[in-house]
């Protein structure tokens, strides 16, 4: 090795090397020994690590993480920048560097050192420390407004008052020092033994000034690792109702639909999270997936059972006994089915569509950037006759070259007039037969014997060729549709109340689908059947609708609908997390 070379190297390795090269009788004899050691101290690994050491900490100065958000401020950054992308170069540069998955990774592994996001150590416990010694550590905290942000419970087995939570974020995390299943010993210099937790609690809101607590560690820390995970919430949670909720001023609420960071899911039943996009640092707790699913069959069992809400089914948890409450609206199965008059009929049984096997709870998601070019179809699920039609009709008004609707298949001779691939497709009954067998069709349906249906490859081929799918297929359809492939937006088209929706189609002499010739306005009983049509499709699947848009008047249903199909151009929008990976 040059001179040159070796002089920019660490000197203490420089020295360390020279010595190699006048071998003493204190180094090791054996050729192999040196040729390693030789070998591992000349590595350009070990000098990049030293040098990266000497540069952190060679000055004698300490270094504080300026945030430990780096990848929320990406997130944030990302968002300013799809809009903009088309405005420079630069923009549109720096939003392809941000969306590399190095550099993501780079700042994820800032946050997690920033938050100190790993395994915590205390000193060793000497070799020589007496068996019955116990190492205890003291750990003084400021008393603010702030809650302490951990629970206690009494341990079942030692009968001790032990650290049940530490809520991610809050005072007690955020020191660093109070880890789940320390054992409090003293408040305040008063010892806890043989107290309650309610007894600690006095002791505490008694307190001014500085609180100290005398612990004895846990043996295993729990990992303080904060997870990424995303959840969009499928039910609404109001902890001040919730009586068997640990903590209930730990409580985190959400309504359906809220995105929710999940921070910690160390506890089987209580989840700790914080609203996406909420910057109080502090998590709050909520259900666990598997408690509410509980939750949820056991409502649905008593439903089933007595009609009405019983009883509670515990569940034994720790820290706190869970227990089940509540009541499930009951099924919209009964709905009378609509007449069936229109010419595609869902082929679907009865049994197909009950689709609530699946529990909703909370389904795992991420944020999709649009891309240009690369248009997600909109789907317009809603009861026959809510005005699906005439919305996707003006729409497609609008731009008639970015907007398109796949032309459907039909088994049907060609009329005169009429030309393959415009208003139809005609294909032979034996072919459109086979195709429906293959899954080809995302949706079929016989009307006075000839097939009609609307084929999966139609629909891509409208987003390969950078358009707009725009598509208003039975609800059924839905579960076909919701691939990672398609990555549809799903835009449930809803119902006013009866009264505004008799109002508003009578007055503009709404056309009723469900008369073959479209040829009067809706009956009495067909306003009644789409507000059945639209509960039971509310109950089945409103988990996956994307949007809401309620149909009183047309026009602001219309401009819903546009601003929609424009913010799925320009904005990134959450979607199940396995469609972007
Ligand atoms: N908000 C509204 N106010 C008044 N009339 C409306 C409104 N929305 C739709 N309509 C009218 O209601 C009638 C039925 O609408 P449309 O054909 O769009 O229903 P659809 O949901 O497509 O039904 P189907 O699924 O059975 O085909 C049409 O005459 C339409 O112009």
């Amino acid at each position: 090795m040059a001179n040159g070379t070796r002089e920019k190297w660490d000197p203490a390795l420089t020295r360390l090397l020279d010595t190699l090269q006048h071998p003493s009788t204190d180094l090791p004899s054996s050729e192999e020994e040196l040729g390693f050691l030789s070998r591992l101290l000349r590595s350009k690994e070990l000098h990049a690590l030293v040098n990266a050491h000497n540069a952190i900490l060679g000055d004698g100065r300490r270094y504080f993480p300026v945030l430990s958000t780096s990848s929320e401020v990406l997130s944030d950054v990302l968002e300013e920048l799809v809009s903009r992308q088309r405005v420079a170069d630069e923009a549109e540069e720096l939003f392809a560097l941000l969306q590399r998955p190095h550099l993501q990774g780079l700042l994820y592994s800032h946050d997690a050192v920033a938050q100190k996001d790993y395994y915590p150590h205390l000193p060793d416990i000497p070799c020589d420390i007496e068996e019955e010694e116990e190492t205890i550590k003291i750990v003084q905290l400021v008393k603010s407004n702030e809650p302490l942000g951990a629970t206690i419970k009494t341990d079942e087995a030692t009968g001790k008052i032990v650290i049940a939570r530490v809520m991610h974020g809050g005072a007690a995390d955020r020191s660093g020092l109070i880890h789940v299943g320390d054992e409090v010993v003293e408040v305040n210099n008063i010892n806890v033994e043989g107290r309650t937790p309610n007894d600690v609690l006095t002791i505490l809101q008694n307190s001014e000034g500085t609180i100290t607590f005398k612990l004895v560690p846990a043996n295993g820390k729990s990992g303080a690792r904060e997870s990424k995970v995303r959840v969009r919430a499928h039910f609404d949670y109001d902890s001040s109702t919730d009586p068997y909720i640990p903590c209930k001023e730990a409580g985190l609420d959400f309504k359906k639909g809220d995105v929710l960071h999940i921070v910690s899911q160390d506890d089987a039943y209580w989840w700790q999270a914080r609203r996406e996009g909420d910057r109080n640092m502090r998590a709050g707790l909520i259900p666990s997936r598997a408690l509410q699913e509980r939750r949820i069959i056991h409502d649905r069992s008593q439903v089933s059972k007595n009609g009405e809400e019983i009883g509670l089914c515990s569940v034994s948890a720790s820290p706190a006994v869970i227990s089940c409450g509540g009541t499930f609206p009951a099924s919209p199965r009964c709905a009378t089915k609509p007449r069936k008059t229109k010419k595609i009929i869902y082929d679907a049984t009865e049994n197909d569509d009950f689709d609530r096997e699946h529990i909703a709870t909370y389904e795992e998601v991420a944020k999709l950037y649009p891309r240009p070019g690369i248009h997600r179809p909109i789907v317009l699920i809603g009861a026959p006759g809510v005005g699906r039609n005439e919305l996707k009709r003006r729409l497609i008004d609008t731009d008639a070259d970015k907007y398109k609707t796949p032309t459907p298949y039909t088994s049907r001779p060609m009329k005169p007039g009429e030309e393959d691939g415009k208003e139809y497709f005609f294909i032979s009954r034996e072919q459109m037969e086979e195709d429906i067998e293959a899954g080809k069709f995302i949706e079929y349906g016989e009307y006075k014997g000839n097939l009609y249906g609307t084929s999966s490859e139609s629909v891509k081929e409208i987003v390969i060729a950078g358009k707009v799918c725009i598509l208003n297929p039975h609800y059924q359809a839905l579960k076909m549709l919701r691939t990672p492939q398609l990555r549809p937006y799903i835009i449930y088209i809803k119902p006013p109340s009866i009264e505004v929706l008799k109002e508003t189609r009578n007055a503009c002499h709404a056309r009723s689908t469900f008369d073959v010739h479209n040829s009067r306005g809706f009956t009495e009983e067909e306003f009644n059947d789409i507000m059945k049509s639209a509960s039971r499709i509310e109950f089945l699947y409103d988990h996956f609708f994307d949007e809401s848009i309620v149909n009183a008047d047309l026009a602001l249903a219309f401009n819903q609908l546009l601003n929609a199909a424009n913010r799925l151009e320009s904005e990134p929008l959450w979607v199940p997390a396995s469609w972007v990976q």
